[in-house]
């Protein structure tokens, strides 16, 4: 087991509404990097609205930071993250090669759903006064089938696909420590080696992939992710940079 990062705090909450509201909650009074994780959230939101259950067992956690730098430049932390929880799943669950990662910032086992995450960010005149990175797993048990979105990529669990039994505390304590690692990297040589890093692991490189936003249907070839984390997709049309949408496979 990884030791705790250095200059991070670590709250373990019994309950809360969302751990994205106890950051924002918090935020004001930070003093360093926090994560909080909570065993039970009553109003857990996943992306685009949608509500996030989490059976229990399974992991929710923020961290909240109040990092430097451009609101772009800040929102590339979802790479960041999704690198991380890669990272710790290959470390309490041993090399897997079913995982991967899907634009914008899922975790992908086997080709089912495992982990989610999702940014929030509060401005400020010079940038960003704080940003959370909400993360979900699917430690234990998948979310109950009617909460998911029609096409949506079907749930899978850490133990349902390989057999490993993971408690939130321990995923918590390899996490932070992997985001430690990548957040070090990030600073200090920016966001091209996180790229590179990201789309070694990235689901459907190189194949035909539809991204879909609430008025918009974009389908090509999907060919990178570029240096402001867009997906890059070849169309008939000609090459499209798309800043957010859903993809479908
Ligand atoms: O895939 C998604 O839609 C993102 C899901 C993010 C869920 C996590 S659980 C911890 C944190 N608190 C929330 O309310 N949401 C995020």
């Amino acid at each position: 087991m990884s030791e705790w990062p250095e200059g991070y705090g670590r709250s373990l909450l019994e309950e809360v509404d969302s751990t994205l509201d106890e950051a924002a909650r918090r935020a004001p009074t930070l003093t360093g990097p926090e994560w909080i994780m909570a065993k039970r959230q009553t109003k857990g939101r996943g992306r685009r609205g949608r509500a996030w259950k989490e059976p229990k067992g399974n992991f929710a956690a923020t961290l909240v930071m109040r990092p430097d730098g451009a609101p772009e430049q800040v929102a590339l932390r979802s790479f960041v993250a999704s690198l991380a929880l890669h990272d710790a799943c290959v470390a309490l669950c041993g090399e897997t090669a079913g995982l991967s990662l899907k634009w914008p910032n899922d975790v992908l086992l086997n080709g089912g759903k495992l982990a989610g995450i999702l940014l929030e960010s509060a401005g400020a005149a010079d940038g960003v006064s704080h940003l959370s990175i909400g993360i979900g797993v699917n430690l234990i048990e998948t979310p109950m089938q009617e909460w998911l979105e029609p096409g949506a990529v079907w749930p899978v669990s850490l133990l349902s696909e390989t057999g490993v039994h993971v408690t939130p505390e321990d995923f918590l304590t390899e996490l932070a420590a992997a985001y430690d690692r990548y957040e070090t990297q990030f600073v200090t040589y920016g966001f091209e080696p996180i790229r590179t890093a990201w789309l070694a692991r990235a689901a459907r490189l190189g194949e035909v992939i539809m991204a879909r936003t609430s008025n918009s249907e974009t389908e090509g070839t999907f060919e990178t992710v570029d240096a402001s984390g867009n997906l890059v997709l070849k169309t008939a049309k000609g090459r499209v940079n798309i800043p957010a949408a859903d993809i479908f496979f």
